[in-house]
């Protein structure tokens, strides 16, 4: 589904972040990025979803080369973003964010789908509220169902977990694992929190300073991997 190949992205003046990036998510996979703060995880999912031009390399999605793609293309091509730190809209109401995933996708009607709403009650039992006036772990609920409004067939979180509470954190999971057993969605999530992957993802990828160090390792028992988590989470 989506295969990345030598890719190296940057800030203007700060020089790369990413240098030889490869990573293959396949088909209705769910796969985690992990890796300690400023190793390139929210640059990846920038340059992914065309926020960020990549100066190297290539980004293909289900056999098309969306390298050198606007990010509204690429979102019209099916990929979905929740970003860090959520960005949701606080002052219109819960129904309106959904909303507005759904019209920015040319093509869908308005109508935010019954079953989002049946995945999410606790978006459907508070719709008219203000979103900015949502706990954090429901706002993260609102952003990630404002993103499959847009039915993507790539959904990129960055870092869902974090300032989550712990209870929260297994009830999100849980819901991204169901949706990629049930739809076949494709998920890759930016983490730092383990509790967010272990017993949910597939399996997952490490990035150090720029570039996947291992990747395919499965997300089961990683709790319990000391030598990894020190090499690349410093835990
Ligand atoms: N807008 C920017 N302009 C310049 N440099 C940036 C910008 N955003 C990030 N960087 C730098 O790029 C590097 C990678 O940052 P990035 O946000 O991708 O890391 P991260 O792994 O997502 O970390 P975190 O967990 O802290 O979000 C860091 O050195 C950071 O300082």
């Amino acid at each position: 589904m989506l295969e990345i190949r030598q890719l190296a992205a940057g800030y203007p003046g700060g020089g790369r972040v990413l240098d030889g990036l490869d990573l293959s998510v396949p088909e209705g996979a769910f796969v985690a990025v992990l890796g300690r703060n400023g190793m390139g995880k929210t640059t990846l999912m920038r340059a992914i979803c065309g926020l960020l031009r990549a100066s190297e390399g290539t980004i293909g999605l289900g056999g098309e080369d969306i390298t050198g793609l606007a990010s509204y293309a690429r979102a019209q091509r099916g990929i979905g973003y929740v970003p860090q730190g959520r960005e949701i809209f606080g002052d219109f109401t819960v129904a309106e964010n959904l909303t507005i995933g759904r019209i920015a996708k040319p093509g869908l009607s308005p109508a935010v789908p019954r079953h989002l709403l049946e995945l999410f009650p606790i978006l459907a039992e508070r719709s008219r509220q203000r979103a900015g006036s949502l706990s954090g772990g429901q706002q993260q609920q609102l952003a990630i169902a404002r993103a499959l409004a847009g039915e993507p067939r790539l959904l990129l979180l960055d870092e869902p977990a974090e300032g989550i509470q712990p209870s929260i954190v297994q009830e999100i999971a849980q819901k991204l694992r169901e949706i990629v057993d049930t739809t076949g969605l494709t998920v890759l999530m930016a983490e730092q929190n383990l509790a967010m992957v272990d017993g949910w993802a597939d399996s997952l990828a490490f990035v150090d300073h720029g570039a996947i160090a291992e990747s395919g390792v499965a997300a089961a028992g990683i709790r319990q991997d000391q030598s990894r988590l020190s090499k690349y989470l410093s835990i």
